[in-house]
């Protein structure tokens, strides 16, 4: 079995755990708060420009072209192609994209950047391509299993937001992430191996906690923003 397979079989109780969170449910049922869809959306435009900067640290670490240009492409699909997700959204919940940029991270989304951060300044290439797989796993499993329960039509206050996540550029984002992972494993040492194991649970239990945040409009407990002068 590949080392990636292994790691999905040790966190399969998280992945059920995500697939019954109530935000997924409601993503499902077509019924979100407006509150909660806000919450999410600010988190997870920073969560995602956090992306960016660890593919730009991958970068740093690549040797290869192949690498490099892999990691460059995947930049472009979070600047280009995850806007739309983002955008279904905030159309359900009737804001503006853009008044929902630029907030500081709630603290779970901020210990789960946090996370990611330090494990691609401080870890092996495997480590980190460990604690990113998550993010696109967790989310093209959840698209397969709203796609397949609710059989969403086009109507569906979410279709975008599923199909997209269900959809063959998910996929691949995920597949190449395993193969690489994968590769490395080949490579190394049990211990070194067990540290990026380490890193892909502790992140998909932050992908389950970060739908918990966003459910509750987790927030840091002293409002302390001063109003502009
Ligand atoms: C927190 C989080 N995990 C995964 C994805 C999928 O890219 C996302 N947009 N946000």
């Amino acid at each position: 079995m590949s080392f990636s397979l292994q790691l999905r079989k040790e966190a399969d109780t998280i992945f059920e755990g995500i697939f019954k969170h109530p935000f997924v449910v409601g993503l499902g049922k077509g019924d979100l708060k407006k509150e909660a869809l806000i919450h999410y959306v600010k988190a997870d435009f920073e969560y995602l420009n956090a992306f960016i900067n660890i593919y730009g640290l991958a970068i740093a670490k690549s040797s290869n072209r192949e690498d490099m240009a892999y990691f460059q492409d995947k930049i472009g699909f979070i600047l280009n192609s995850e806007i739309h997700p983002h955008n279904n959204l905030c159309q359900v919940a009737g804001v503006d994209y853009d008044d929902l940029k630029g907030f500081p991270l709630p603290p779970t989304a901020d210990h789960y950047v946090s996370h990611m951060k330090s494990t691609a300044q401080q870890g092996s290439m495997g480590e980190l391509l460990a604690a990113l797989l998550p993010c696109p796993w967790t989310y093209l499993e959840i698209g397969h299993y709203l796609q397949d329960t609710i059989k969403p039509d086009p109507n569906h206050p979410f279709y975008e937001w599923i199909t997209f996540y269900a959809k063959e550029e998910t996929d691949s984002v995920t597949t190449e992430l395993r193969r690489k992972l994968d590769q490395w494993a080949e490579t190394v040492g049990e211990t070194e191996k067990d540290k990026a194991r380490q890193a892909f649970i502790k992140s998909c239990q932050l992908e389950y906690n970060f739908w918990e945040m966003s459910y509750t409009l987790e927030e840091w407990p002293f409002n302390l923003v001063t109003e502009e002068v």
